[in-house]
């Protein structure tokens, strides 16, 4: 690592107390003093809550204050999401030359519109860039911001990601152009981040930077400024989530020129390793690397201490994301694609893992997504820019791209500013690392072997040593953790154990509930049989209802049929008038025709005999001289006389025959009426012939199921009442016995409690006489004592003998009083224990005297519960025998009712023969009795065939038009 020369050069001090606004003082105070306090952080953030990162700041103030000012903005930014930004190029020449079309289309700043044959896919990003966005406008967008993130002390990644060919490193890097200290109007984001980050260090007083470039390729990490043929090596930085690259070759850099011309250098071993790998540009990662340090003081606070405060800034150029089957890759290319797709591929699922809250999040699965750990939902501010191509034959790319970008845009980071380390501290630790490297450096150019000075040597021992203990000291740890586990495995026994016991008399217990359960669902089947029955007995009364319906419904049937035969022989009554009426008004007619007839012959005959006595005068009158002229005349006359009675009888004959083809439609017609009535009846028999057929076989099977019924009723409540005789014989057998056991095992306690007592009375006189008898030996004892002693005293003096005595006398009294005393306790003792056993005895009477007689009132109870269940039982036989009776009755009734029906039907079905013999013997004597004008006949038998027979059918039969329906 080389040894900024530039670290905290003194440089003239800008005049902090020249800032204004006490906001930036503030922000300066809480972004470089890592002691600040909670407070005045959330002054920031509560400073943060109306700020923007693309505020623009405008007016006077010097860069620095800008500075500030952004890094106020932006010191507070919490929480926020991967900014995602899209680039499409214009056609490329060869795209151009295969006149692909384009399928992609920016509607707006914010928006892209990708079309896929009929369908068109609109995208919404941060900012979408078009084929006419130029390098400058891209940086100023995308990069331009995060500098004064840096500036403020935070980490921030841009990365370019894409197809191969679409334009990645055109945006990162772009042209660097021959002369470093100019910028080309095509230099891409790299190139100008340098040149702006050092205009904007003009007003920062002590700062370093320092840049590195590295390169990933089939996952190992190369060098493109220090020694290339070494790959580098990744480690997770201590208590961070950041890691770091070991033996990365970071140089510091004073100008932008030189960070040109490292980025140059870099991207020029890039092109070389790519030429002699073919295409590598595109088969493998970068990541350029710009670290600034700068020195801030707070004069006010931490007394003018110096503090130095890091920005990074991380610019990645990936490897194109075709797709290896298009690419047409094999062999080395195909290794080299798969690699470059699988750290894709693992940045696909960091990038989802992300999203989702997923709890892992597969960082360690490639070194690119280790490398960008920190960028992807971490501490660092971090953009993405999607480049595209807008021809068609690049479509499935596009589109992958697009999701790729667009679920990327829902990766929220918590950008945090890097910890401010104090500038002392800071030295001492560079010194302390100088001065290892420098007694390693020197412990390897003097020795052989092992390249450490003695000071690290004996560090290296102390601290292996120190591992040592620290082994023994987990061993100790583990050796305890052990004991500990022993113990808890015991105690899992010991409650595994008492957990089986437990989980017997669970099972026990269970087994209990079943048999519970079963007694239960015992007597809910009971109960639901009795149900069963009842709603059986509901259903059958319901069907005896239905049936009375139904015989009531053939009554009113009956009854229509009934009214309807009426309501026929009215209708031939009123036809029997409408025939004798015309009979009459026809004899009329003839006899009118007849006396019409007569009264023109004898005109007739009266013009004739005029005639003839007109010519008999006129003969007279001519005395025979003109006889044949009369003659003539006569004949004439005779002729014309025979021509008018021919014409008469030609009129007579047409009235006649009139008359007889009236007469005969007529006949015919009521001759159809009358077949139409006869088909009437005919139907009328048949249908009362079913109806009694169903009504008796109705009729029988109610009866048949009435009486199975019933059966089955008497059946089941027999069956009940058994079962149920003798559950309450065996609940009160059960019972009894239970009570007499308890009875017994009372009596026997008691019993064996008197013994005891009784016993203990015998006893008494025993213990007594024993007492007496001690005391008789007591005496006896005394009296030989005494004895023994009076032969003693025969030689002593009477007078001690006697004070002897007497005191051996006051003696035997006070050992008699103790004796006598000890009696008295014994003897108290015994009345003591016999008042206890007297009293436990009346207790137990009356203990057990309760208990038994609630077992055996709970008994006499239980005795008249079950009398009251079995009366009750008894009643509601009763009553369902006395239902059943009922319903039995009302079935008789219904077959009276239906015999009766039955004979109804049969009177009416003799009714309407008689009516049909009445109507034909009447027909029959209606056909001889017509004659003359019949018109009125026919008028009125074609008006009963249009009207009334129809209606009177379809009252009858229920048919109308044709169509049968059903009159039940
Ligand atoms: N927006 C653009 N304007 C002008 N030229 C462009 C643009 N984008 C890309 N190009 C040109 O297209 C060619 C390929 O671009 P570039 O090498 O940047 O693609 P890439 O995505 O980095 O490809 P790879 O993944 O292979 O590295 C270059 O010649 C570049 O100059």
């Amino acid at each position: 690592m080389e040894i900024p020369n530039i670290l905290f050069q003194k440089k003239q001090r800008a005049d902090l107390a020249a800032r204004s606004g006490t906001e930036i003082a503030a922000s300066e105070h809480a972004a470089t003093h890592s002691t600040a306090t909670a407070a005045q952080r959330r002054i920031f953030t509560g400073l943060s809550a109306t700020s923007s990162t693309t505020a623009t700041f405008t007016g006077t103030r010097s860069e620095l204050e800008k500075i500030t000012f952004f890094s106020t903005l932006l010191f507070t930014v919490m929480l926020s999401n991967i900014k995602v930004y899209v680039r499409c190029r214009a056609r490329n020449e060869r795209e151009v030359a295969e006149n692909a079309g384009v399928v992609v289309s920016v509607p707006s700043r914010e928006q892209i519109a990708v079309c896929s044959g009929a369908h068109q896919r609109t995208y919404a990003f941060d900012r979408v860039f078009g084929a006419e966005s130029d390098q400058e406008s891209i940086f100023e967008t995308v990069a331009e911001p995060m500098l004064a993130q840096i500036l403020a002390g935070y980490n921030c990644t841009v990365f370019a990601y894409g197809q191969t060919g679409t334009g990645k490193t055109h945006t990162m890097v772009g042209n660097l152009g021959a002369d470093h200290s100019r910028l080309p109007t095509d230099a891409g984001i790299i190139p100008r981040a340098v040149h702006k980050l050092f205009e904007l260090l003009r007003s920062v007083p002590d700062y370093s930077v320092k840049v590195s470039f590295i390169e990933l390729y089939n996952e190992n990490i190369r060098d493109l400024l220090g020694d290339e043929s070494r790959p580098l090596k990744i480690f997770d930085e201590a208590g961070k989530k950041s890691v770091l690259v070991h033996g990365i070759h970071e140089v510091y850099i004073r100008t932008a020129a030189e960070g040109l011309r490292l980025a140059a250098q870099g991207s020029e071993r890039r092109k070389v390793a790519s030429t002699r790998c073919n295409d590598l540009s595109s088969r493998s990662h970068a990541v350029f690397s710009i670290t600034v340090h700068m020195r801030t003081q707070d004069s006010h606070k931490m007394g003018g201490e110096e503090f130095v405060k890091v920005g990074k800034l991380n610019l990645v150029d990936l490897g194109g994301s075709e797709n290896i089957s298009r690419s047409g890759a094999t062999n080395q290319r195909a290794k080299e694609a798969g690699m470059i797709n699988q750290s894709l591929l693992t940045l696909g699922r960091v990038i989802n893992a992300l999203v989702a809250n997923s709890p892992h999040i597969p960082y360690r699965e490639s070194k690119l997504t280790r490398l960008l750990q920190d960028s992807l939902g971490g501490r660092t501010c971090t953009s993405i820019i999607a480049t595209l191509s807008p021809a068609k034959t690049s479509l499935e790319e596009t589109l992958s791209t697009l999701e790729y970008a667009h679920t990327a845009k829902s990766i929220r980071n918590r950008p945090q500013v890097n910890e401010v380390v104090n500038k002392k501290t800071l030295i001492s630790e560079y010194m302390d690392e100088i001065e290892r490297l420098t007694r390693d450096l020197n412990a390897a150019r003097t020795q052989n072997g092992v390249y450490l000075d003695e000071a690290s040597y004996e560090q290296l021992c102390r601290e292996s040593e120190s591992r040592r203990i620290r082994v023994e000291e987990l061993e100790a740890r583990v050796g305890g953790q052990q004991d500990r586990f022993e113990r808890a495995r015991e105690r899992i026994d010991a409650l595994e154990t008492q957990l089986e016991h437990e989980q017997a008399a669970k099972l026990e217990l269970e087994a209990q509930r079943r048999r519970a359960e079963g007694r239960l669902a015992q007597a809910v089947a009971e109960t639901r049989q009795l149900q069963d029955t009842l709603r059986a007995y509901r259903k059958t009364s319901a069907d005896a209802t239905a049936l009375a319906d139904q015989l009531h419904a053939h009554q009113g049937h009956r009854g229509r049929l009934e009214r309807a035969l009426d309501a026929n022989q009215l209708r031939w009554q009123e036809t029997r008038g409408h025939v004798t009426a015309f009979a009459q008004q026809l004899d009329g007619s003839l006899a009118g025709a007849a006396a019409a007839t007569s009264g023109e012959l004898g005109a007739l005959w009266d013009a004739i005999r005029g005639d003839l006595a007109a010519v008999a005068a006129e003969m007279a009158r001519l005395n025979s001289s003109s006889v044949g002229q009369l003659r003539a005349r006569c004949v004439e006359s005779r002729d014309e006389f025979g021509t008018r009675v021919g014409v008469l009888d030609g009129g007579v004959q047409r009235l006649l025959g009139a008359v007889e083809r009236d007469v005969a439609a007529a006949f015919g017609l009521f001759l159809e009426r009358l077949a139409a009535d006869r088909e009437l009846v005919t139907c009328l028999r048949e249908e009362l012939r079913q109806r009694d057929d169903q009504i008796v076989r109705e009729q029988s099977e109610l009866r048949k199921y009435v009486e199975e019924t019933l059966a089955q009723r008497r059946l089941v409540l027999d069956q009940e009442s058994a079962e149920l005789v003798r559950l309450v014989r065996q609940t009160v057998e059960q019972q009894a016995g239970r009570q007499k056991a308890e009875l017994a095992g009372v009596e026997e306690h008691v019993t064996g409690v008197l013994e005891a007592l009784e016993q203990m009375h015998r006893d008494r006189p025993d213990v007594l006489a024993q007492v007496d008898s001690r005391l008789a030996d007591d005496e006896t004892c005394v009296a030989a004592q005494s004895g023994t002693l009076r032969q003693r005293l025969d030689g002593w003096h009477v007078a001690e003998w006697e004070k002897t005595l007497a005191r051996f006398r006051d003696e035997f009294v006070a050992w008699d009083d103790v004796r006598l005393e000890q009696v008295d306790d014994v003897s108290r003792k015994l009345c003591e224990n016999l008042g206890r056993l007297e009293a436990c005895v009346g207790e137990l009477e009356t203990k057990f005297g309760s208990t038994v007689a609630l077992r055996v009132r709970g008994l006499h109870e239980l005795q008249a519960r079950c009398s009251g269940v079995l009366r009750d039982l008894n009643a509601e036989l009763e009553q369902s025998l006395a239902g059943c009776a009922g319903l039995e009755d009302e079935s008789k009734m219904q077959e009276t009712q239906i015999s009766e029906a039955i004979a109804r039907c049969g009177q009416l079905s003799s009714a309407v023969a008689a009516v049909n013999d009445d109507l034909a013997t009447r027909l029959e004597k209606l056909e001889e009795a017509l004659g003359g004008d019949k018109t009125p006949l026919k008028r009125s038998w074609n008006d009963d065939k249009e009207n009334v027979l129809p209606a009177r059918k379809e009252r009858v039969l229920g048919v109308k038009d044709g169509n049968a329906r059903s009159v039940m």
